[in-house]
Formats: structure tokens, C-alpha cells, sequence
């Protein structure tokens, strides 16, 4: 696996080096962008089910990089029942899910047609079967409400949230140049000259900092929502049984109290002792959520983001394009409002 995400990883870094030397040395790069399109793509294509889905998928990245997502984002907070009215917002909401269903069902029926090797999509296909063998289905669910639930839900959850990750990060080492240096000096002292391997991504303490800090400031899942199961009372706030209930992550992560005073800094120091010894109340720490439904690829994401950042590091240096305008845009995650500009050149 974390062959397969240095082989794609390499290929983004190969053309960012012709880019460089094109360029005369120095190449403005608009990296989320590229993460988003090209690199993880790539590598989701490679590895996952994308192979075939992804020649249908042009609409949803359309849809992502539209208002369709806001509107997405935006139709499922509000007055309760809301998203069952017709109105404008609706309808564009509806017709984007059935679009993205039938892409994913037209692609499940050419599976069924010949035989495959057992990617992710060739396992939700089994589970599903031997669920419905097993006539363990409840009953408002369907086999193929089933399949395409787990395809978007893995698709969502891990193709924006790894990337746009991956933008803030290299966006904060851009603009901490003192940080940036550390990671670097760590990454080629533990590589060498070596592509990285699974124990090295594991000895990376400092690079993990880095990312858990960048989770911290900016979490891509800004809200969790649970549903009371009974009634609750804290202190003096009741909470009836089936209200659903936003957690908002960011607020937890950046609290002075828990936090100390630098809580809205980046400072990766605070994870030298690792997320228990980060605060004072380690469990606001939640980028990936805690408990029963935690993140099921919060390891794949952390090797994933390490080897991606590691390599970028140990190839460039890199600083913010003077063009770059931070406010953040809360679509499906919370990513760069107007992308993400960095100033590459080869790392001497
Ligand atoms: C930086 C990257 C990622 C972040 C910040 C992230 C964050 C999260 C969060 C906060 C949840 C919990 C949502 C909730 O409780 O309502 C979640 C769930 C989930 N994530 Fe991730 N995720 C990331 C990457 C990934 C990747 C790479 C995969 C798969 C390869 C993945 C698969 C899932 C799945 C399947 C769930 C649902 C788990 C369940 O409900 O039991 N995530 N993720």
C-alpha cells in the first residue's frame, strides 16, 4: 500500500521538477489543486475501485468545485423537514444524488459481467451479497441502496478530507520556514537517499506533529452529528430524545482554556508528548472524531499524508506565493477559500 502511494507521489514530484527547471528554478504551483486532481486521484484510482467510476465522476468534481456543494453542505442544516420541500436548493440536491447513484450503479453492473481483481468496490460487492444472502438487510435498506451508500461514503470521507489535509499542511510549512526545515532535516536524515517505506513513515515523529498541529488549526470534518437516543440533561440544557446534535470540532481543537494561550498558532511543539500530553483535556482532540464510528481510515490517511508531505519536503523548498489570500471556505470540508499558491524550488 504505501508502495503504491509513493509510486503516485513520485510521479506529481517528477513533473513539479520539470515544471522548476522549465521555469528557470523557481515554479508557482497551485498545490491543492494538483492534490486534489492529479495526485490523489491518481493514487484512489490505482488502489480503490476509481479505475472505473472515476471516467463517470467528472460531474461530482464539477459539482465539488461549484455552489452545488454549498448547496449541499448548506440543505441538510436548517428548519427540520426542510430538505423535504421542493424548492430550488432541493432539486439540485436530488438530482446531483441521483446522477452520482446511477454512475455508481452502472459501473457495479459492468463489474457483475466479468471477473475482477479484489479491489475495494469488489469487497463492498461481496459484503453486500452475503449481507443479502443472509437476508440481513433491515428492511428500509436495499441492495443497492447498500452498495452506493458505501461507495460515496468512502469516496467523501476519504479522497477531500486526505487531500485538502495535505494543501493546509504544505501551507503552513510554507509559511513557517523554521518548521518546515525541522521536517525536512527529519525526513532525509531517517530516507537518505530512499524512497519511504512503512518503519520509516513510523519514525517520522516530527512530520506527524506537524500533521496532527494542521489537523488541530484546520480539520477538515468540521461537524459531527450524533442523534440523543434518550433524553439528556446537561446542566441546565435538555436535549430530548432524537434531536441531532452538531459537535463542532474546530471549537473544541482551539479552546485558550485547554489549549493554552497560543491556541489559534501553529505550534507543532504541543504534540511532542503526543495527543495525551497535547492539552488539557486530550480527548478535544478529534480531527478523526473518538469512539464507536471513529475515522476507519484514520491510519490510511496518516501514511497517506506522511508520504506525500515527506516526499514534497525532501525534493523542494517551498514558501507562499504573496498572491495567496487565506480565508477558508466551508463547502463538504473546510479547504482553502482561494487555493493554495506555493513557490517551489529543487532543494539543494
Ligand atoms: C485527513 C483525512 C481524514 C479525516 C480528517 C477523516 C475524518 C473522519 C471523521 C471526523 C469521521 C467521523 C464522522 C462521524 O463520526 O460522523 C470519519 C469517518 C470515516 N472515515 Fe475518515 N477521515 C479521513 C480520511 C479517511 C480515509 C483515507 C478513509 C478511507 C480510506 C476514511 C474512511 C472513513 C470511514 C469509512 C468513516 C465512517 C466510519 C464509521 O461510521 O464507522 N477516512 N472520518
Amino acid at each position: 500500500m504505501v508502495s503504491l502511494m509513493v509510486d503516485s507521489t513520485t510521479t506529481t514530484v517528477r513533473s513539479w521538477e520539470s515544471r522548476i527547471e522549465g521555469d528557470g528554478g523557481m515554479a508557482g504551483i497551485n498545490i491543492d489543486l494538483e492534490l486534489r486532481s492529479k495526485l490523489i486521484s491518481r493514487y484512489y484510482i490505482k488502489s480503490l475501485f476509481w479505475k472505473q467510476l472515476h471516467q463517470r465522476r467528472r460531474n461530482i468534481l464539477e459539482a465539488e468545485n461549484s455552489s452545488r456543494c454549498d448547496v449541499m453542505s448548506r440543505g441538510f442544516i436548517g428548519i427540520p423537514g426542510s430538505r423535504y420541500i421542493p424548492t430550488k436548493n432541493n432539486w439540485e440536491i436530488w438530482k446531483l444524488e441521483k446522477e452520482i447513484n446511477s454512475m455508481i450503479l452502472k459501473v457495479v453492473k459492468e463489474r457483475a459481467a466479468a471477473n475482477y481483481e479484489k479491489d475495494l468496490l469488489q469487497m463492498i460487492l461481496e459484503g453486500a451479497k452475503s449481507y443479502g444472502d443472509q437476508e440481513s438487510f433491515p428492511s428500509d435498506v436495499s441492495l443497492d441502496r447498500f452498495i452506493v451508500d458505501n461507495c460515496k461514503a468512502i469516496y467523501f470521507a476519504s479522497h477531500e478530507t486526505t487531500a485538502i489535509t495535505a494543501s493546509w499542511c504544505l501551507m503552513l510549512l510554507a509559511a513557517n520556514q523554521e518548521w518546515q526545515a525541522r521536517a525536512r532535516a527529519e525526513v532525509l536524515e531517517i530516507c537518505k537517499n530512499n524512497l519511504p517505506d512503512a518503519d520509516m513513515l513510523r519514525n517520522m515523529k516530527t512530520l506527524t506533529m506537524v500533521i496532527q498541529e494542521t489537523m488541530r488549526l484546520y480539520p477538515p470534518v468540521v461537524f459531527v452529528i450524533r442523534r440523543a437516543l434518550q433524553d439528556l440533561k446537561f446542566k441546565d440544557i435538555t436535549i430530548p430524545k432524537g434531536l441531532n446534535i452538531q459537535i463542532p470540532i474546530p471549537i473544541a481543537q482551539q479552546n485558550p482554556d485547554q489549549w493554552r494561550p497560543d491556541a489559534h498558532q501553529f505550534n507543532p511543539k504541543r504534540f511532542a508528548k503526543g495527543i495525551l500530553g497535547s492539552s488539557t483535556s486530550p480527548s478535544d482532540y478529534m480531527p478523526f472524531r473518538i469512539g464507536a464510528r471513529i475515522c476507519a481510515g484514520q491510519h490510511f490517511a496518516m501514511a497517506e499524508l506522511k508520504v506525500i508531505v515527506s516526499l514534497i519536503l525532501s525534493k523542494f523548498s517551498f514558501s507562499l506565493s504573496p498572491a495567496y489570500h487565506h480565508p477558508p471556505r466551508f463547502g463538504l470540508v473546510v479547504q482553502p477559500g482561494n487555493g493554495v499558491c506555493l513557490h517551489n524550488r529543487r532543494v539543494s
